[in-house]
């Protein structure tokens, strides 16, 4: 029998789900729930999009629930709300709140006896894992993460959140100069702001306060603050012509030195080159839905993040299949 998945929020990653469940044969997409008027979202396949208020009136018929809103205001307050109900899985990206975010998600799945995933995707979720792996494998070593150039989602959704701000797009751009001095095995000490660099493409509303708006985007903590921003403000068209795909990627890095006297060096990368930043996010997330599903037929309950997933709840193959597939 498929496992029946649901999307609450159709944004970029509930259009990357839509696609994401096709390409799995164990699953099928059972519904979209946005906030909005459902006949004003236009999805990309027959899928039948209801009002966020149907959605508990359905939980007999969703084995998990897919979290496809933003970390800046909807995840910390919807993945906590329907864990109680639901198989959930989100995307929560705001690396210093997840500590928070694991805490209130993790009691409300054990007060309903459901499994939560939080924080799956590429970062966090598939770097957190090599990152995990690279420094437990090289002990005396130094870790390095670098994204782009590309669009990073959840910078872009916390810009479109600023009042005045009707769309906006934000490109993260790693400083070349460090991340050669990384592959070098140079072992830099690198701050926040020498690793990255940020622009950002606004349009804003008409007669909205263009300054006030950049100052809030600068100073925004976790998203901005800490980096060397700058802010163009565009047409909707130019947004469109300009700007309209959102590849992304970026490398995790160890470098690290074994022998007795730390003669030999070593390093560890792991990459991606996306396309598609969503889109490759929910083939992340799809696959981490089929693991909440099985933990939580096996008993399971409370929330996970992908360091407590063991690979074989992720996969299709068979236990004989893995076996080969060591090879
Ligand atoms: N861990 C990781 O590696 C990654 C995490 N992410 C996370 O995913 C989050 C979601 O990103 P993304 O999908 O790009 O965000 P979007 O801004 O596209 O969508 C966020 C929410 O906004 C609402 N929305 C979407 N389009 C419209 C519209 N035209 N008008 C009104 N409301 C709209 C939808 O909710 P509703 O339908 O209810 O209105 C949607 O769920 C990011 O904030 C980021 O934190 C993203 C990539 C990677
Ligand atoms: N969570 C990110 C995924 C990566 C990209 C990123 C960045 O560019 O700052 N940080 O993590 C996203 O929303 O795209």
């Amino acid at each position: 029998m498929s496992i029946r998945v649901a999307i609450l929020g159709y944004g970029n990653l509930g259009k990357g789900m839509e696609c994401a469940v096709k390409q799995n044969d164990d699953m099928e997409l059972v519904a979209v729930f946005t906030r909005r008027d459902p006949a004003t979202v236009k999805t990309l396949t027959d899928v039948k999009v209801y009002n966020v208020d149907q959605l508990l009136s359905m939980q007999d018929k969703i084995d998990v629930l897919v979290l496809c809103g933003g970390s800046a205001t909807d995840l910390p307050k919807q993945t906590a709300e329907y864990a109680k109900y639901f198989n959930v899985v989100d995307s929560f990206d705001t690396h210093a709140k997840i500590p928070e975010h694991f805490a209130q998600v993790d009691a409300a799945a054990k007060e309903g006896g459901k499994v939560a995933m939080i924080s799956v995707g590429w970062d966090p979720g598939m770097f957190s894992l090599n990152r995990l792996y690279a420094n437990a494998i090289l002990r005396d070593g130094s870790d390095y993460t670098f994204w782009g150039k590309g669009v990073s989602q959840g910078h872009s959704d916390a810009i479109r959140r600023i009042p005045g701000v009707k769309d906006a797009k934000q490109y993260t751009i790693p400083v070349e100069s460090a991340l050669e001095a990384v592959r070098n095995c140079e072992n830099p000490v690198l701050t926040t702001r020498q690793k990255h660099t940020r622009e950002c493409f606004v349009v804003a509303e008409e007669g909205a306060d263009k300054a006030q708006i950049e100052e809030q985007i600068k100073t925004m903590p976790n998203y901005f603050a800490d980096y060397d921003t700058t802010v163009h403000f565009i047409t909707e068209e130019e947004l469109q012509r300009d700007h309209a795909g959102i590849p992304h990627g970026g490398f995790v890095l160890r470098t690290g030195k074994t022998g007795l006297n730390g003669e030999h060096n070593h390093v560890i990368e792991y990459s991606l080159k996306l396309d598609s930043n969503p889109e490759f996010t929910s083939c992340v997330l799809t696959a981490y839905a089929r693991a909440a599903y099985r933990m939580n037929q096996e008993g399971q309950k409370g929330c996970k993040t992908v360091f407590d997933v063991a690979p074989a709840y992720l996969s299709t193959l068979t236990p004989e299949e893995m076996r080969s597939a060591l090879l």
